[in-house]
């Protein structure tokens, strides 16, 4: 069984409670409120800025110039693609301003960030992985069972298109190679990380669904 295999298998709980989210299953309809997905884009788009740093920052601590340039591209493509999508939202559903950063928002990027600069490359690879892995998931599944008329439809299009599967089979792959030439200790320390992030992708849709914002 390869590593990304059992990383799956080990987080399936984990993903079947985000699939399961309402904020999936109404995304998945289009019934999702309106103010629940602007909520989630504007606070995505602040994820996303910190997302490609981290992607930048795990790159430059790559053991070889390939690593490197594929995490340079894919923080590329996260300012890239995904911010002219969000900027097609902004403008579609008149989000002004994005605000700050909610407290799932906040954990997010402070976890990935944090790793990105003080683990080792390994630990940061696992740890950004659900970040590509879960997206394609939850973007393939909303794409086979597609409800015409979705006001959504761009955005599940974007999660369940081949450009992205090809992103996400390269951080796959980088991962496997990564875990079978490394300790057990680094492979522990992997699994946390993707358990880690996969929890905080759960969180992630959790305060968008109820709106959550600091208690005080
Ligand atoms: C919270 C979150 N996680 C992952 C993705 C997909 N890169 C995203 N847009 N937002």
């Amino acid at each position: 069984m390869s590593f990304t295999t059992y990383l799956w298998e080990e987080a399936l709980p984990i993903y079947r409670q985000i699939s399961q989210h309402p904020f999936n299953q109404e995304l998945k309809t289009g019934t999702l409120p309106v103010e629940k997905f602007k909520f989630y884009i504007a606070q995505d788009s602040l994820y996303l800025a910190d997302f490609a740093r981290a992607l930048a920052a795990a790159g430059s601590r790559a053991g070889n110039s390939h690593d490197a340039l594929d995490f340079f591209q894919f923080a590329q493509n996260a300012i890239l693609v995904e911010r002219a999508l969000h900027l097609s939202y902004f403008k579609n559903y008149e989000i002004d301003n994005a605000g700050t950063k909610g407290p799932g928002c906040f954990a997010y990027t402070s976890y990935l960030l944090s790793v990105s600069a003080f683990e080792s490359f390994e630990v940061a690879v696992a740890a950004l992985l659900p970040c590509f892995w879960i997206y394609k998931k939850v973007g393939d599944d909303m794409y086979a069972s597609q409800s015409s008329g979705n006001p959504y439809q761009s955005w599940i299009d974007a999660y369940g298109g081949e450009e992205f599967g090809h992103s996400v089979r390269k951080a796959l792959d980088i991962c496997d190679r990564l875990a079978e030439q490394a300790s057990a200790g680094t492979c522990t320390k992997m699994r946390e990380a993707y358990l880690t992030a996969s929890r905080l992708e759960y969180i992630f849709w959790d305060d968008a669904y109820h709106l959550r914002t600091w208690p005080c």
